[in-house]
């Protein structure tokens, strides 16, 4: 099957990550599915359904482990099973709005996620965290902009480096951030004296384990020898309805050469992007609907899916609820 060029720029920037972070690779796929709809020309509302099931396909194929991206593609195509439309301009639109309130949901959930987040942050915090998180920006810069006073420290994140996307963006809004290579985690947590580690997350899964960029289980084993409390800031299309039936979480391996831009003869190479992190690791896990510990994750699934036992519902939107 064809798709507009647009559509297949931006998979192939999810799985280059040149568009990366799961908030952002769900609404980039649910843009992806707006531009498909918008550029789908003639043909009969089956041709359509099937069209826009491909291109689905495609947008999930391209990264395996942040659950937000299936969990937004389902969410849009959900409307094709909905009713039956009796011409494509009428299903065109139902994909196009479904798109739109995707992306808005997500926009005015990172800015909860920060108001609720701000609160547990205080002056004087030393705060320590890893990879890129938008959804970790979003509560730091509010804290910020509320007045509160703290330093943080970024970890590099190898192989990608995404640490260096962190402590510029907080640098840019004058807050102290000091970046430290992956390895110097536990030197500087007891060095420093670091208060809170606060990261964002890819996948919740049923039972509360929360899938990071990997180093994040280590960070948080870390943080358990030195009592410090482990929080993750996630939107709760992060939940992943799959694990409720005992689904594995695919950990992405990435190329080689991410590592070992050269290769050495005799070298073998493992680059896995994600580990997952113990509930019982996890101290609270800050969401868009509030603060809930890690173990009643399964609950928060029930409460985004019960109303219908399938996978396409989207976590949170409150149009659903009738
Ligand atoms: O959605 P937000 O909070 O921005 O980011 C969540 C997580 O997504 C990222 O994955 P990658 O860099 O795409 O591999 C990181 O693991 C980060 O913690």
């Amino acid at each position: 099957m064809e798709f507009p060029e647009e559509v297949t720029s931006i998979a192939e920037d999810i799985k280059t990550m040149k568009i990366r972070g799961a908030g952002r690779i769900a609404k980039a796929a649910a843009r992806a599915l707006m531009i498909a709809a918008e550029r789908f020309q003639g043909g009969s509302v089956d041709e359509f359904v099937n069209y826009m099931r491909a291109t689905g396909e495609l947008l999930i194929s391209t990264r395996p482990t942040a659950v937000s991206l299936p969990n937004a593609v389902n969410y849009v195509l959900r409307v094709l099973e909905e009713r039956r439309y009796t011409s494509v301009e009428e299903v065109r639109k139902a994909v196009i709005e479904a798109a739109r309130s995707f992306i808005e949901y997500s926009e005015q959930a990172l800015k909860k996620i920060g108001e609720i987040g701000a609160r547990l942050i205080k002056t004087g915090d030393r705060i320590l965290t890893h990879c890129n998180s938008k959804a970790v920006e979003s509560i730091l810069i509010t804290a910020w902009r509320q007045g509160k006073r703290f330093e943080v420290y970024a970890t590099e994140t190898r192989p990608r480096y995404q640490g260096h996307i962190t402590s510029m963006d907080l640098a840019m809004e004058g807050i102290p951030v000091t970046l430290i290579p992956d390895a110097a985690v536990l030197q500087v947590m007891e060095s420093k004296r670091i208060t809170k580690v606060i990261v964002g997350a890819d996948t919740v899964t049923a039972n509360g384990a929360v899938i990071n960029k990997i180093g994040t289980s280590q960070i948080a084993l870390a943080a358990r020898l030195f009592r410090i409390p482990f929080i993750v800031a996630t939107e709760t299309y992060k939940f992943s309805p799959y694990t409720v039936v005992g689904q594995p979480v695919e950990i992405e391996e990435r190329p080689a050469e991410e590592v070992l831009p050269a290769h050495i003869p005799g070298v073998k190479v493992r680059n896995p992007a994600f580990d997952a992190t113990p509930p019982d690791y996890i101290d609270m896990i800050v969401t868009e609907r509030g603060i809930i510990p890690p173990k009643s994750a399964a609950l928060m699934l029930w409460e985004l899916f019960h109303r219908k036992p399938s996978e396409s519902r989207l976590p949170g939107v409150e149009e659903d609820s009738g």
